[in-house]
């Protein structure tokens, strides 16, 4: 079953609680919110403050991805905001397998994210410990890039590694998501569908998330 996880970074901000509705009425289940330092990546974006704030106007799942450097200093502070999950990168962790501790600690379910150029490697003795596995499909930093395609079999990849592990780990994909991409990366094994300008730049959100899950589910992975 594919999950849609619409990214706020592309909604309208100056009604996000009305925006964060909609999507939920939609069918979302899951709210993505991209945190970035401009530093890690060149872009600044929110903190716990804004999630406390839109936690109270929606029951979806918020998927916190951390892009950040150090990324264990923020995470009782949105645990405590009311975060659900936080994803962090590898490529700002020299301790991944302390950080997904801590994220589990504090309750929440954990992920880790990998840039297009990072491969599996890294995190091979660690999957087992993963409720998620994050594959960027454009470089981090700003919404509507183009979809980077070669990481299709990095995402075959690891469904096929998930599958003969029997690790319940979910693989999310973001960036360049529309309905052109979507069925490719359902088809390639991917589980959560994280889109922004395909969903919030649209005239109609509610319509467009729906689109996406039937575009998705029209070439579902066997
Ligand atoms: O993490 C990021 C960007 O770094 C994403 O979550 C973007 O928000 C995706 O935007 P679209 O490519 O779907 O417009």
């Amino acid at each position: 079953m594919i999950q849609i996880a619409p990214s706020i970074l592309s909604a309208d901000f100056s009604r996000l609680g009305d925006q964060v509705r909609l999507v939920e009425d939609a069918g979302a289940e899951v709210l993505h919110i991209d945190v970035m330092d401009g530093h890690f990546v060149p872009n600044l974006t929110f903190g716990p403050a804004l999630v406390q704030s839109i936690r109270a106007h929606s029951h979806m799942r918020f998927d916190i991805h951390l892009m950040v450097e150090e990324p264990e200093r923020f995470i009782a502070d949105f645990a405590a905001a009311g975060a659900d999950h936080i994803t962090f990168h590898l490529e700002t962790s020299r301790h991944a397998h302390r950080v997904i501790q801590q994220i589990k600690e504090q309750g929440m379910t954990a992920g880790i994210a990998l840039n297009p150029a990072t491969p599996l490697d890294g995190i091979k003795y660690i999957l087992e410990d993963l409720d998620m596995v994050l594959l960027m499909t454009v470089n981090p930093g700003f919404g509507g890039q183009k979809f980077i395609s070669n990481v299709i079999p990095k995402i075959q990849v690891l469904h096929q590694h998930l599958e003969q592990k029997k690790f319940n780990c979910l693989i999310e994909v973001d960036g360049g998501i529309n309905q052109e991409t979507a069925p490719v990366v359902a088809k390639a094994g991917a589980h959560i569908l994280v889109a922004g300008g395909a969903v919030f730049a649209q005239p109609d959100p509610k319509q467009a998330v729906k689109k996406l899950r039937q575009a998705a589910g029209s070439m579902k992975s066997e």
